[in-house]
């Protein structure tokens, strides 16, 4: 991309949300890349008027490669199919989420778009929409027919990655097998070295039960999983520690050497991660073809239009897109 800016597909997420007000609001102030917005312009010049704030829209043309001024969006026009209703979610608009979705993928895999941002969807409205969904990430996955991703979120001084990421928790334990957690492990530590630039990475992997099992007392899933497969992967070159007790591996001393702490599911690692950097952390998904970072909030419904919403992880995600992109992380 010598002379060339990056241009970066945002998509608003869930239109009743804040996703909107969000994008809105980063783009007030001149930007050092392209943003494209994937949604319908219309939408997009309504939450501006509501939130009081000057937006010009223009649509993209692919033939224009300039950062966005102040208070200017380029956008590629996808049509809503029901009127919004600020905070209000409505299933008849689930499929036009998916196809500014799509929008977006298909142009990263093209290479018209360098990265895709995203902003917050309802994985639940897509349901009632009659589309299964459990997430972004997933999604991505499976419409770039990639095998496996990994889900990883980072604020200054803490990286948190997640062997399983939406299912129910009484699934977990069966969806922990030697096979996924090395290929989690395999991307994580790839990208840590290719992306991050971190030569030989520490990973440090939490165990899933209370105590990672107490010796086998609190579960075995440290004993016949966990453990075999570190020993078997630092055995050929990785730096893996663990399996670790979750609740002490979030400490100062261990968090201070770490690369990344590698939890087991959702719950187990990013209430720690939103604690320490809730608005200023960004959601990445490891091992796609191409680069796709998030926000680290969701739809906030009960906020959306009242210009409360904080728009900085939104900031932090295409920040970081644009350094993946120059490979400069
Ligand atoms: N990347 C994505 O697409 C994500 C989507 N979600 C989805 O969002 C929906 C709602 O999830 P919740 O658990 O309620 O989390 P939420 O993040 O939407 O809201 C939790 C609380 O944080 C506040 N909040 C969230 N973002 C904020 C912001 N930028 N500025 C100020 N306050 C903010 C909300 O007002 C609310 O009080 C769910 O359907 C969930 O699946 C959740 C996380 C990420
Ligand atoms: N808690 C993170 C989250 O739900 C985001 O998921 P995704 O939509 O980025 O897969």
């Amino acid at each position: 991309m010598a002379n060339r800016i990056p241009v970066i597909a945002v998509t608003p997420g869930e239109p009743a949300g804040i996703g909107p007000d969000v994008v809105i609001k980063l783009c007030q102030q001149a930007l050092s890349t392209q943003v494209v917005a994937i949604a319908d312009p219309t939408l997009l010049a309504d939450r501006a008027a509501r939130l009081g704030l000057p937006l010009e829209l223009k649509e993209y043309d692919a033939t224009t490669n300039r950062a966005n001024n102040a208070q200017e969006l380029f956008y590629v026009p996808v049509s809503l199919a029901a009127k919004v209703e600020v905070g209000k979610l409505n299933p008849a608009n689930g499929r036009y989420i998916l196809n500014t979705l799509d929008i977006a993928i298909d142009g990263c895999m093209s290479k018209r778009f360098d990265a895709m941002v995203t902003a917050p969807v309802h994985k639940g409205v897509i349901n009632d929409a009659g589309v299964p969904f459990s997430g972004h990430t997933e999604y991505l996955a499976e419409r770039s027919n990639t095998e496996k991703v990994v889900m990883m979120l980072a604020t200054e001084g803490l990286r948190v990655a997640l062997v399983t990421t939406h299912l129910p928790l009484a699934q977990v334990p069966a969806a922990i097998t030697p096979h996924t957690l090395e290929q989690v492990i395999k991307i994580l530590h790839k990208d840590l070295h290719d992306r991050f630039g971190v030569e030989q990475p520490l990973i440090k992997v939490c165990g899933l039960n209370p105590h990672a099992g107490e010796s086998g007392h609190m579960g075995r899933e440290e004993i016949d999983v966990i453990t075999p497969t570190l020993n078997r992967l630092n055995a050929s070159g990785f730096t893996l520690e663990g399996p670790l007790p979750a609740d002490t591996v979030f400490t100062p001393k261990h968090m201070a050497n770490a690369d990344t702490i590698l939890a087991m599911y959702h719950d187990q690692g990013l209430p720690v991660l939103k604690y320490k950097g809730f608005h200023n952390a960004v959601n990445i998904t490891l091992g796609l073809p191409f680069i796709r970072t998030s926000v680290d909030h969701g739809t906030a419904l009960d906020i959306a239009g009242t210009g409360t919403a904080d728009h900085h992880s939104l900031a932090y995600a295409l920040n970081q897109a644009v350094l993946m992109c120059k490979n400069t992380v």
